[in-house]
């Protein structure tokens, strides 16, 4: 556990560090953050006792620093700093070896047995074995940093403290040291307080994180303390904004350039090329547009330029229809990782095209509709085996600025007017004999220029709702009934 009690200190008599309070747990990762000349390495040399305490104390599992003999600190605590010394002359192991001194016993001061199965141990887990017997002055930046990791380790201490410890690493290495520490706190109870410059990774590796900023500790707290985007941009003078990441709950920060601001937005009408045949719907824009969607490939909320929408045969039963869309893609040189794609059944002449300006703001629907396997959403669920026609593909393009709320909004203003033309051309689920609210595999994309003054709502109170319920509802109730007349003519097809 380290304590620290009103803390000033710095170089010579001017205080970097002032009036600074902070406690962390036994087995807790702590990150220190805050912008260059914040004071972080200041405080850090502090507790290391690199610089004398002007004021206050430190505590380091229950013991003042200043007691601790040098064997007591070396048996409790570790240290990583980023001054990785070149001119050791040492081989990796012997510089591993270092870290057991502590643990000597006599005047030779001998390695024992248990100190070269530590010394093996940490070795492997850093992974770098194969370098025991080369020279610590020959291996690469990222090499060292492992090296001193695994002496840090071999010192098997309670607490380990680690200033910026991925500056020198490549991701996969900064993932691994990091897992590797993490495993350490986990398993071991090491307590963990390490600067981190990087706000992202500091959210996914850390219990607690703690702000400095002029050499106070402006907030300590979980890691959602990084969602406060106001108090980053004034502690950084940045434009953040934080996201979720798609696998765990810790928040992730993007940052915004200053030139994103200068970049010319795109043209809805201008900037659009549109390919139609009978395999396939292909819309591409000049430049990525914002996209919400559950596309086969691309869903989610993204920026893509290709908005796709591909003719399967009507029995299609694929195990992976992610990797047939991306193979189908490939074959016509549509770039799958930027692009938005559907799957229809429908016979694709069938589509319907239409576009209208709402009160200044342009708009593109697309539909492809088959009803085959119409599903009144609220009836009793009964597992669908018929292979009808049965599919609603919408792509709605609107000329106009969305925020990520407004995108859900029209996404929803859109599924309503899918289903108040469905409603009005009576289309019935055919289990339960009530108005049908879609099919069971529809699909749907609002892309957006993004240019123009930012929209916050889309939903059916606005004029940009308005305008997507308006043109969705009559280019999905043109397609739905293109659909029955084909039918009607053919019979089911
Ligand atoms: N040896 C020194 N003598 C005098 N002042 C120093 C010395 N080292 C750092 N400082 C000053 O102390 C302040 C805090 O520096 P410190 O290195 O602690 O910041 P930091 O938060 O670690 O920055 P960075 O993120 O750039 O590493 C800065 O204003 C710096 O100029």
């Amino acid at each position: 556990m380290i304590r620290i009690e009103n803390l000033a200190g710095g170089y010579k008599n001017t205080p970097i560090i002032e009036d600074l309070h902070l406690e962390i747990e036994n087995g807790e990762f702590f990150a220190l953050l805050g912008p260059n000349g914040s004071g972080k390495t200041t405080l850090f040399k502090l507790i290391t006792g690199q610089l004398p305490i002007q004021e206050g104390r430190i505590f380091l599992s229950g013991k003042e620093i200043s007691l601790l003999s040098k064997l007591e600190k070396a048996k409790k605590v570790s240290v990583l700093t980023q001054e990785v010394h070149a001119s050791f002359d040492y081989t990796v192991e012997e510089i591993i070896s270092l870290g057991r001194y502590p643990y000597q016993k006599g005047i030779m001061k001998q390695l024992s047995k248990a100190d070269r199965e530590v010394i093996e141990d940490v070795m492997e887990r850093t992974k770098i074995s194969k370098y025991r017997n080369t020279q610590f002055r020959m291996i690469s930046g990222g090499e060292k940093q492992r090296v001193l990791l695994a002496k840090a380790m071999a010192q098997e201490p309670e607490i380990l403290l680690l200033d910026e410890p991925t500056n020198h690493l490549d991701i996969k290495h900064t993932f691994h040291l990091l897992d590797l520490l993490k495993e350490q706190q986990q398993k071991n109870g090491l307590t963990i307080f390490a600067i981190l410059h990087d706000l992202n990774l500091a959210s996914l590796y850390a219990n607690r994180i703690g702000l400095l900023d002029k050499g106070r500790l402006l907030e300590v707290g979980d890691v959602d303390t990084l969602r406060k985007e106001e108090q980053l941009k004034q502690v950084y003078e940045v434009q953040v904004k934080t996201q979720a990441h798609p696998a765990v709950s810790n928040p992730q920060i993007l940052m915004t350039p200053q030139h994103a601001a200068n970049e010319k937005p795109i043209d809805l009408v201008k900037s659009y090329k549109l390919v139609k045949n009978k395999n396939y719907i292909h819309i591409q824009f000049d430049q990525p547009m914002r996209t919400i969607s559950n596309g086969v490939i691309g869903e989610g909320i993204q920026w893509l330029k290709h908005f796709c929408n591909f003719h399967v045969d009507k029995h299609y039963n694929c195990s992976d229809p992610k990797r047939d869309l991306q193979e189908r893609m490939d074959s016509y040189q549509i770039p799958h990782e930027q692009a938005v794609g559907m799957m229809t059944a429908v016979n694709l002449e069938d589509k319907v095209i239409e576009t209208q300006e709402i009160e200044g703001i342009q708009m593109m629907v697309i539909v492809t509709a088959g009803v085959g396997n119409a599903v009144d959403i609220a009836s009793e669920y009964t597992p669908n085996s018929a292979s009808q026609i049965g599919t609603i593909n919408t792509m709605v393009f609107i000329d106009a600025h969305f925020t990520d709320g407004a995108l859900v909004n029209g996404y929803m203003s859109a599924t309503e007017a899918k289903v108040k033309a469905l409603q009005d051309l009576d289309i019935r689920d055919p289990q339960s004999n009530t108005i049908a609210t879609g099919t069971s595999t529809d699909a749907l994309l609002l892309a957006l220029t993004q240019r123009g003054s930012v929209t916050q709502y889309a939903g059916s109170g606005t004029v940009a709702g308005k305008g997507i319920g308006q043109l969705v509802y009559q280019t999905t109730h043109k397609a739905v009934k293109k659909y029955l007349k084909r039918v009607q003519n053919n019979g089911i097809y």
